[in-house]
């Protein structure tokens, strides 16, 4: 049960529904508040947390013609006890993190041809669909902060030490949701060389005082098993109040559920086919994927009632979940390159360097996928409640299960074939693409030359995905494809596919004002090893420093 925090679990059982309150997908903990959740990011028993239930959205179809921020506010508050968070502060932090967004519409659906449409996500400050989740989860630290803090000086006042990994796209949204908010330090590690180059300047240039900037020797997963490390540790833990900005915190999932439910709703009004799409239709939606968040949020979407077909997971050839789907077992190395280099990789750090492809999507090139935990928990208790209706042992039972596929994948690399029920579950809501580099960029270059829209590689490969799927379901299926990142965070990638098209300029056609003087500004970074003791000094060493300076 939980313990620390604003609401204990005896309390939270009586104030808060079965959405509201929250376990681990290990098993071990469960009945937490949101706050609880979101400020220690990753459960003691190394699991992620997940609501004890997913609600059901009874009344989406009233919800048709709300803003953007007014939609979040009703799906947000089925997840939110107002005991912890009373609804106009709720109303007002959403207001307030969406406020940052270029476009009226937040999150706007454009028309590509035929049935397929475009959800442009990058309209936040970092222009990268993280901006959704992480303007919303800095003012939520900023909001639990303030409020633990009240009357406090010094010493006693709760400073919160952030550690975050990332492929470029997670860090500069973090950055941007935190930089000189109070009470909180905000460490990003990313690998040294693997970002693209204004991903990391965007990162590099913020000076604020908070904010610490650490390239890592290694490659993202490298990064991530640190972050995970750090978390485990009981000594900084203790000490320093360790708090998440990955998509291992609930926060980033929850918010990110808005825009399928909003992108639907756009659907409907502005549909292009005729007859028109209608309320209550169902759509496909294909989301490009790494860590698995995106795609997580669009699962709790579909289970809370909003009528989605499938979702189409696209990866690049960084492909262990498309590999799951295709064979049930989920390996960091395919079983035929173990082969070939004598077996499965059993070191962390060396199963990295062999296995992860840098491809011109870099912020999927993710080997193991830390969301997908989530979505195992799920579907482990769907298979133990085909057994029994016993609802408190079926959460345990897929608890041990989660435990046990996690070790093995930590023991041996991978896990699997998953029992034929599980893998079928999993693939009525879901089917999975792999895209190369190479496709990448000839859809780059065919959505240019067909309709002068310029993609960046990360929403090519979901574009690339979501035609194969049309190929499958016809073309009186709409499809929903999620435009991840703006094109100019990938000059490279987007500058190979165009540089031949006449008439095609990266800095008149693409580069945002906001980035043209980016690489010339003053930069602070701090190259590490990929050791995560050595992170674990550094951070205390200049959190102590930056609290010695106030
Ligand atoms: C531009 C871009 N597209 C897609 C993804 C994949 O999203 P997820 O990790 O939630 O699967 C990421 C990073 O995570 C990203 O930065
Ligand atoms: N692509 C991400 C990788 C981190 O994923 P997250 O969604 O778990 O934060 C990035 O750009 O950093």
């Amino acid at each position: 049960m939980a313990t620390n925090g604003t609401t204990d679990g005896a309390s939270n059982s009586t104030t808060h529904t079965p959405s509201q309150r929250y376990l681990s997908t290990r098993g071990e903990d469960s009945g937490f508040s949101f706050e609880e959740v979101v400020l220690k990011g990753l459960a003691s028993d190394g699991g992620l947390y997940i609501p004890e239930e997913i609600p059901q959205a009874q009344n989406w179809r009233s919800w048709k013609d709300l803003s953007f921020a007014d939609l979040a506010f009703e799906i947000l508050s089925l997840y939110i006890s107002p005991s912890e968070i009373p609804p106009q502060d709720l109303k007002a932090i959403i207001d307030k993190s969406y406020s940052t967004f270029r476009s009226p519409e937040t999150t706007p659906l454009v028309h590509l041809n035929d049935n397929l449409y475009l959800l442009e996500l990058f309209h936040g400050p970092t222009f990268a669909f993280k901006d959704v989740a992480l303007q919303f989860l800095g003012n939520l630290f900023e909001y639990f902060l303030v409020r633990k803090n009240e009357g406090k000086v010094g010493k006693d006042r709760h400073h919160l030490t952030v550690v975050g990994a990332t492929s470029g796209d997670t860090g500069s949204a973090a950055i941007y949701g935190l930089r000189g908010k109070k009470d909180v330090s905000v460490f990003i590690l990313h690998p040294k060389g693997r970002v693209s180059p204004i991903q990391e300047a965007q990162m590099t240039t913020v000076l604020d005082k908070n904010v610490h900037n650490l390239a890592v020797t290694g490659t993202f997963d490298d990064c991530q098993d640190i972050v995970k490390a750090l978390f485990a540790d009981k000594d900084i833990n203790e000490t320093h109040n360790l708090g998440a900005v990955n998509s291992i915190n609930w926060a980033r999932i929850l918010a990110q559920i808005v825009y399928y439910f909003h992108s639907y709703f756009s659907l409907v009004r502005a549909s292009k086919t005729s007859p028109p799409f209608r309320l209550g239709e169902r759509v496909r939606f294909v989301v490009p994927t790494g860590n698995f968040g995106d795609v997580l949020a669009g699962y709790f979407a579909l289970r809370m009632g909003l009528p989605i077909a499938k979702l189409v997971i696209a990866t690049n050839e960084n492909d262990i979940l498309h590999r799951f789907w295709t064979t049930g077992r989920y390996e960091i190395h395919s079983s035929q390159g173990a082969a070939a280099t004598g077996g499965l990789a059993t070191d962390g750090a060396k199963a990295h360097e062999e296995g992860v492809k840098e491809t011109l999507s870099p912020a999927m090139d993710i080997l193991v996928s830390s969301n997908f935990e989530r979505l195992l928990w799920f579907l482990a208790y769907e298979y133990a409640a085909g057994a029994r209706m016993d609802n408190e042992w079926n959460k345990k039972q897929a608890g041990q299960e989660v435990s046990a596929w996690l070790k093995e994948l930590k023991s041996a690399g991978g896990f699997g074939p998953v029992q034929r029920d599980v893998l079928s579950s999993a693939r009525t809501d879901f089917e999975s693409e792999r895209v190369s580099d190479s496709q990448t960029i000839d859809t780059i270059k065919d959505f240019y030359r067909r309709k002068g829209y310029v993609l960046d590689p990360h929403s090519a490969v979901g574009i690339a995905s979501a035609l194969r799927s049309v190929g499958r379901t016809g073309p009186e299926v709409s499809h929903i494809s999620l435009s991840t990142a703006h094109p100019a965070k990938f000059a490279g990638a987007v500058e190979l596919a165009l540089k031949d098209e006449e008439g095609f300029d990266f800095q008149t056609k693409v580069l945002p004002a906001e980035f043209a003087d980016l690489e010339n500004q003053e930069k602070r970074v701090t190259f590490v090893e990929n050791d995560w003791q050595k992170v674990r000094e550094l951070v205390k060493h200049q959190v102590e420093e930056e609290l010695r300076e106030e």
